[in-house]
């Protein structure tokens, strides 16, 4: 399977950046020949312009979150089905901003992820450690009982996406190691092995946390690491598609 570079947008820009930064990168689209996936995730006003833009492009489009019930009396939130209906192909779920803004813990993720699912949606099921537990010996251990806890049990592979990130490596510029991704997605790997079978080998463990264009060549050649979730560098396209072309 070819990787995967998704583009968190966060809750950053107006309007008009969301659809001249997708404008941007349809333009760039158009030339083909790109090694990976392309994804970008938007704020939700901005996701129907931006998958108009986009629906031609190959560029997908997925939401940052969804909830875990399929509609219902549940002020401020959207369904999978709705985002679907926008044209969305994937949804980020549990990031680390979810889970220390709105206490999103791994049963509420695994739900919104069997929600997304439902809604034919790929989920992007996110964990990562903390400073604190990474200098207590407890990362690998920490996104093991992450993954055990968040990734719905007996799914189809290929309609799964885990990502890692490091909570200390999200926004600050300091990124792991190569040594410490490998080192996380070998331990992903190995517990979505139990969760998912044979087809394990299938699903993709994006890194994510400071991915530049100058640090993107190395990190996406480690073992295991199947694409890129980028933050602050996919606001630029031409940093995100500078990302795009790192790809092996
Ligand atoms: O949280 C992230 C992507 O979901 C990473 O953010 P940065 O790339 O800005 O560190």
């Amino acid at each position: 399977m070819k990787p995967l570079i998704a583009g968190n947008w966060k809750m950053n820009g107006l309007l008009a950046d969301a659809t001249a930064l997708a404008e941007d990168l349809k333009a760039r689209a158009a030339a083909g020949g790109l090694a990976c996936e392309l994804l970008v995730c938007p704020p939700y006003p901005h996701i129907g312009p931006v998958a108009d833009i986009l629906s031609e492009s190959g560029v997908q489009v997925g939401g940052q979150d969804c909830h875990n019930a399929g509609s219902g009396a549940h002020t401020g939130d959207i369904s999978g089905a709705m985002l679907r209906d926008m044209g969305c192909s994937h949804v980020i779920l549990g990031h680390s901003e979810r889970r220390a803004d709105h206490g999103e813990n791994d049963a509420v993720v695994r739900a919104k992820a069997e929600a997304a699912l439902a809604a034919g949606l790929i989920p992007i099921v996110c964990v990562g450690e903390t400073a604190a537990e990474r200098s207590a010996g407890q990362a690998l251990a920490v996104i093991a009982r992450q993954v055990k806890g968040s990734v719905p049990v007996g799914m189809a592979a290929e309609r799964l996406v885990v990502a890692y990130e490091p909570v200390w490596a999200i926004g600050t510029g300091q990124t792991a190691t190569p040594g410490d991704v490998a080192e996380a997605h070998t331990e992903i790997r190995r517990v979505l092995v139990g969760l998912v079978g044979e087809g394990a080998e299938q699903v993709r463990i994006l890194y994510g946390g400071s991915v530049k264009p100058a640090n993107a060549r190395e990190l996406m050649a480690q073992h295991n690491v199947g694409g890129a979730l980028v933050g602050g560098a996919s606001l630029k396209a031409e940093d995100f598609w500078a990302i795009a072309t790192s790809c092996p």
